[in-house]
């Protein structure tokens, strides 16, 4: 068999973890192949050595048959490898022909030939379906646009091996389905694809074979059509996954969460929340769906204190807090798992056990009369750690900087939920987890809500909402145009309603 890329029996070791732990990668011409493993087993550091990014301890890459030595990026694209990047590396204020070239702009006449660049990219885009504007703004076009600008960088340089890391974790459903037509449509003209993703259906739907890997080992490559989501979800995690939600009928408490005609604006000053209230009793989950951009997540922030409100209240428990602080807010009983996990969730560059206590640090037992405790600290990290499984080289001691995307969302879920706060505002919570990982969350949400916590739970995965929540409130242009029960719902109905029309019951 002749193989585009192989990589074999690689190893990689970081400071207490072997990351890559004899792994063995062979990618068919022209195929789709996914690569599968739960958070941390090692996935992101075998696709940055093959992009030249890390080099590895052990092992042999070819490229062709060809061994080679992919010591930097640049030679990885010489050689046609190109790689997606889970966070876009585009320049904002730059237009798509200006990001593409980036780097190897060609002069003529002494000024940068910026229109047949355009031309070729034009050119690109129709042959594989991309419909880019060549000339417009990176700031003035969608999530799911800018990732095309990325695929457009790697044709540009003539890449045929293409590298997607977890390419549909920042996109609508809509936009997810273009991009698999994208997909389809670039190995149809002679393009390999590896395709990092933990969404068991997207590799159902659009990969050939599937490598799997757990804890650094590589575990299988298996034939997609022949292989269950269920087979590849316990070949990944090492048990039976269940994908359903196990929930008794909520028991419901008093009211603890009450929104009364909330107006919040966004960052261009345009009302995001437009008149929005509704309330959350303790013992129940609040689903809140809706097309990305409909104002959940400025609805989301207000709550959590960090966006302004222009008028109306939000009560907890009894309690008018629309002007407290963030940290009044906490104290009171709110707790907050952020969508934005870098920006709003952890400090990148502290410990993990620092990260642990971010919000308690100046609490007994974690201080007293200013001095930190660090018994302390390190025994509430370690319990952390360990009940809700975050991996990562060096436990409490690690920079949480160097955790893989899933393990760092792992630590403020496992902050957030032990708190138990009366309130807890959820958002997007499982993004880019594994299975196993989003199973044992749900598990955790709904063992809040049986102690009588409220929660509201903003997920733009419809099959996580209808799945966890009991109520599902759904949001169209800043207006809450209808609050259904979930047991009483479909997809169907959700997916009208966030297009505007009105739920089976009116909004309180
Ligand atoms: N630069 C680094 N320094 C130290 N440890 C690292 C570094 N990069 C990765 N690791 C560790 O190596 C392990 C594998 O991480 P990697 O990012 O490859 O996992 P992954 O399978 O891509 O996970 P996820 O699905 O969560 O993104 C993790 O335990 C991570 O903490």
């Amino acid at each position: 068999m002749d193989y585009v890329i192989e990589m074999l029996n690689i190893r990689k070791e970081f400071p207490g973890i072997v990351a890559n732990d004899n792994i063995t990668l062979q990618v068919i011409p022209g195929e789709i192949h996914a690569l599968l493993g739960e958070n941390g087993a090692g996935k992101s550091t075998l696709m940055s050595i093959l992009f030249g990014l890390y080099k590895p301890d052990k092992g042999i890459i070819k490229v062709k048959g060809k061994e080679v030595n992919i010591t930097n990026p640049n030679v990885a694209t010489q050689l046609g490898i190109g790689m997606v990047h889970q966070h876009f590396k585009l320049v904002h204020n730059f237009t798509v022909t200006e990001n593409i070239i980036l780097g190897m702009e060609e002069v003529r006449g002494g000024a940068i030939d910026i229109k047949s660049a355009a031309n070729r990219i034009e050119e690109l885009s129709k042959l594989y379906g991309l419909k880019v504007d060549p000339y417009a703004k990176i700031e003035d076009i969608s999530v799911g646009m800018q990732q095309r600008v990325e695929i457009l960088k790697m044709l540009y340089r003539n890449a045929e091996i293409l590298i997607f890391d977890e390419p549909t974790a920042v996109l609508t459903p809509q936009e997810v389905g273009e991009l698999m037509n994208i997909m389809r449509r670039l190995v149809k003209e002679g393009k390999s694809i590896i395709l990092i993703t933990h969404k068991l259906k997207e590799i159902k739907a659009i990969a050939d074979r599937c490598t799997i890997i757990r804890k650094g080992k590589g575990i299988a490559t298996v034939e997609v059509a022949e292989t269950s989501t269920e087979k590849m979800a316990e070949l990944m995690v090492g048990r039976k996954v269940s994908f359903s939600v196990q929930k008794a009928e909520p028991v419901l408490k008093d009211v603890y969460l009450k929104v009364e005609n909330l107006i919040v604006k966004d960052n261009r000053g345009l009302e995001a929340v437009k008149n929005v209230s509704f309330e959350i009793r303790g013992g129940e989950i609040l689903g809140l769906a809706g097309v990305d951009g409909n104002g959940q997540t400025e609805l989301v922030e207000a709550i959590t204190g960090l966006r302004k409100v222009e008028s109306g209240k939000i009560i907890l428990n009894g309690q008018e807090i629309q002007n407290l602080d963030v940290r009044k807010r906490s104290e009171v009983g709110l707790g907050h798992i952020p969508e934005d996990r870098h920006k709003h969730g952890l400090v990148l560059d502290f410990y993990l056990e620092d990260n642990m206590i971010l919000e308690n640090y100046y609490k007994e037992p974690f201080s007293s009369r200013g001095i930190l405790n660090r018994t302390e600290i390190r025994k509430y990290s370690d319990r952390l750690i360990n009940e809700f499984d975050v991996r990562s080289g060096q436990g409490s001691k690690t920079i949480t900087r160097s955790m893989s995307g899933g393990n760092q969302q792992k630590a403020i879920i496992a902050r957030e939920i032990d708190k138990s706060p009366l309130v807890l505002i959820v958002a997007q919570p499982t993004r880019g987890l594994d299975v196993g990982a989003i199973e044992y969350i749900h598990k955790r949400l709904v063992e809040e809500r049986d102690k009588g916590k409220a929660i509201l739970l903003f997920s733009l995965e419809l099959d996580e909402i209808l799945n966890v929540s009991d109520r599902i409130a759904v949001m169209y242009e800043g207006n809450i145009v209808g609050i259904v029960d979930s047991k009483q719902t479909n997809e169907n109905e959700l997916g009208l309603m966030m297009a505007g029309s009105k739920g089976g019951h009116e909004s309180e």
